[in-house]
Order: structure tokens, then sequence, then C-alpha cells
């Protein structure tokens, strides 16, 4: 274990310092683009300020044949287009450590965009080392190329052994960003028998006992929430952020709607998008509801220091209420920020 004092010092001379505190970014959509496909490459530019991270694929759903021009193509993007003046992150996901493609897909994207490049996303995350050397790596590329940012790291939690060292992860690095789960990779790892991408599974079900002839209750239950409880435990407790992963299913959007829905609930910040009609639903999911915002700013200012016990409506509220209250609040001012029609209806000044 690395002492605490040296935690925070850069991991080779001349990299930048690592960040003490995350900064405060709405992320509500990490939007996958497949860097090769010169044709959506073409719409990055539009799409940039339409939503809140554009994320260059180089990993799986690229075929082995197109590496190499999906890496080219991330730089091609990376370059025509500026992401910070519409405040939109510029991600990558690179391939995963055993593979052949890494060095490169590294190598390449720090010395020929690293100062544009905010956050890189790290698949099949096994454990505390992966990210180590992802670190150490980073950092020697970023001193070599002068890059004055930290890029930060992004687990993808997607194997049985990374759900194991969850904890260790979300701790290993302060470069460490967040973490999403992925539900595909995480289901094979498992041994799960589902083909789908995300979502339920019809057969995944609790019954209510027999009573007599009377037909029995059944009700499908949430294949990940132990997963994404974890996750989200994790990663808060170490002041970084959770996110859902993919959905497969474009041509379902309400089990879109309600997958995205419940990771919001359970803490998440965001979801990845994958096609351009899941944009508008991260959008309506991952904001307050305004009615939920207008009875938190009404706690807020019922209680200015954080204190005490109020009645509102017949409902309690104390310290614990008001700090529930705060985090719909905050997030509400972060999404009014960027959105004037939410801003609009939130009126929170
Ligand atoms: C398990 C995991 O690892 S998930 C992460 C890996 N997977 C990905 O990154 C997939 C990202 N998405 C894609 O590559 C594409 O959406 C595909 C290949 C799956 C489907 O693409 P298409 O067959 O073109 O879908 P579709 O015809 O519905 O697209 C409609 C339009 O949206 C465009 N489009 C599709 N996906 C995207 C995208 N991710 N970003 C921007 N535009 C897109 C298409 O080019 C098309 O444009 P057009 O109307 O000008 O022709
Ligand atoms: O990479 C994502 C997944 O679900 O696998
Ligand atoms: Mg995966």
């Amino acid at each position: 274990m690395k002492l605490p004092r040296r935690f925070f010092q850069p991991l080779a001379t001349g990299a930048p310092a690592p960040f003490r505190d995350l900064p405060v970014k709405l992320e509500r959509m990490i939007h996958f683009v497949p860097p090769h496909n010169e044709k959506v490459r073409a719409r990055v530019p539009d799409l940039a300020g339409t939503v809140d991270v554009v994320l260059g694929n180089l990993e799986d759903a690229v075929p082995a044949d197109q590496k190499e021009a999906a890496r080219a193509g991330f730089v091609t993007m990376a370059k025509a287009t500026d992401f910070a003046a519409t405040g939109t992150g510029l991600w990558t996901r690179i391939n995963a450590l055993n593979s052949p493609w890494i060095l490169d897909d590294l190598f390449t994207l720090v010395a020929e965009c690293g100062d544009k490049l905010d956050v890189v996303m790290v698949p099949k995350v096994e454990g505390p080392w992966d990210i180590h050397y992802i670190d150490q790596l980073l950092a020697q590329l970023e001193a070599r190329h002068g890059v004055k940012k930290p890029i930060l790291v992004h687990a993808i939690l997607e194997t049985a052994e990374g759900v194991a060292n969850v904890d260790s992860i979300a701790s290993a690095s302060p470069r460490m960003h967040g973490m999403s789960l992925g539900p595909a990779d995480l289901a094979a790892s498992r041994g799960m028998k589902t083909t789908r991408v995300g979502g339920g599974h019809p057969d995944y079900r609790v019954i209510a006992d027999p009573a007599g002839d009377a037909a029995r209750a059944s009700a499908q239950q949430d294949l990940w929430h132990y997963t994404i409880a974890r996750m989200v435990d994790a990663c808060m407790a170490n002041g970084i952020k959770a996110f859902y992963g993919p959905f497969g299913d474009f041509s379902d959007s309400e089990a879109c709607e309600v997958q995205f829905r419940n990771a919001f609930l359970m803490g998440c910040a965001g979801a990845w998008t994958l096609h351009p009609s899941q944009v508008a639903i991260a959008k309506r999911v991952f904001a307050p509801d305004p009615a939920e915002v207008a009875f938190a700013a009404r706690i807020v200012a019922a209680m200015p220091d954080g204190t005490g016990a109020v009645m509102l409506d017949g409902k309690m509220q104390d310290d614990a209420t008001w700090k529930q209250a705060k985090v719909i609040v905050d997030l509400a001012k972060l999404v009014a920020a960027k959105d004037p029609d939410l801003a609009k209806v939130y009126d929170l000044g």
C-alpha cells in the first residue's frame, strides 16, 4: 500500500499533478461513436453540442481489421472539433490490457491529442493492478508529450473478478473518474444465461405461493440490482461516479428508459448511449423530476443551515432529508446551466 502522503504525487517527472477532487461536470450520457465509420464521424461536430460526452470506441464492436482505422479516425475526430467550447467531454475506450492494440492506442492518442482527451475508459478491469499499470503509463506519456491536465481513468465493471474487487478498483488511483456497468461481458464472465445487452429477462422472476385455484402472481426482477448497488457504494465511498452502461435493444426505448431510471434512482450519474435515439432518453432520465426539484428546494429553504426538524406537507424533514434535497437541487442546477428549457421549469433563480 502506498503511503497516504504519496497518493497525490505525479507518477512521472513532468506529468501533471492528479486532481484532488473530480471536476464537476454534467455527464448524463456517454455517447459511443465508432471512429472507423467515416459517415458517423462526420456527424460528430454537430453531435458534440447535443451530448455531454463523446466517446470514440476502439474496443469491442470495432472489427479486428479496423482497429488501426478506428485509432486514426479518433485522432481526426479529436482534432476537428473544439469539444471544450460546448463543455462536451472527449473520451476514448481503449482496447483491453491483454490485447495487441492497447499500447498503440495509448501511445498514439496521448501523443496526437493528449491535451484534448478528458477520460480513458479501460475495459475488463479485474483489480487495482490494472489501474496502477494504466496510471503509470499515462503519467509517462503525459510527461513525454507535455500534457498539462491529467487524463482521467474510467473502469468498466464487466468481469466476475472485477466485481469481487470493486472497492479496491475504485480507490486505486486519484486518476479514477468513475465506473460503468458492462452487462454484456459481465453476463458472459459470470456464466449468466442471456444473450441480451443489459435490461431484464422475462424468466428472472419471483412467484407468489399457491392459493387454491387462483392464478399465482409473479413479477420480473432486476438482474443488475446487486451489481449496480455494489458499484454505486464503491464509487460514492471514493468520491467518483457510477454509470449504467449499454442497453442494446434500440427498438425497445421503453425498457431502456426503465433500466436507465433504475440506475439513476440508485445513484448513477448517467448511462451509455449507443444510438442517437437513446440520447433523448438519457436526457429525460438523468435530470431530476421538476416536482421533486420543487419539493427539494422547499426543504432547503425551510432549513437554511441544514439542521433541525420541520414538517412539510405532513412529512418530517431533518438534517438527512436536507442532504437528500441538496443532491437533487445541486443536480438540477448543473442541468439548468446546460439546458435553458429545464432552467425555466426548475426556476431555481
Ligand atoms: C457491449 C458493448 O461493448 S456496447 C459498446 C460498443 N458498441 C458500440 O459502440 C455501438 C455504437 N453504435 C453503432 O455503431 C451503430 O449504432 C450500429 C452499427 C450498432 C447501428 O448503426 P446503423 O445500422 O447505422 O443504425 P441506424 O440505421 O438505426 O442509424 C440511424 C442513423 O444514425 C446514425 N448512427 C447510428 N449510430 C450512431 C452513433 N452511435 N452515433 C452517431 N450516429 C449514429 C447512422 O449512421 C444513421 O445515420 P443516417 O440516418 O445519416 O444514415
Ligand atoms: O462493454 C460493455 C459490456 O456490456 O460488455
Ligand atoms: Mg464489454
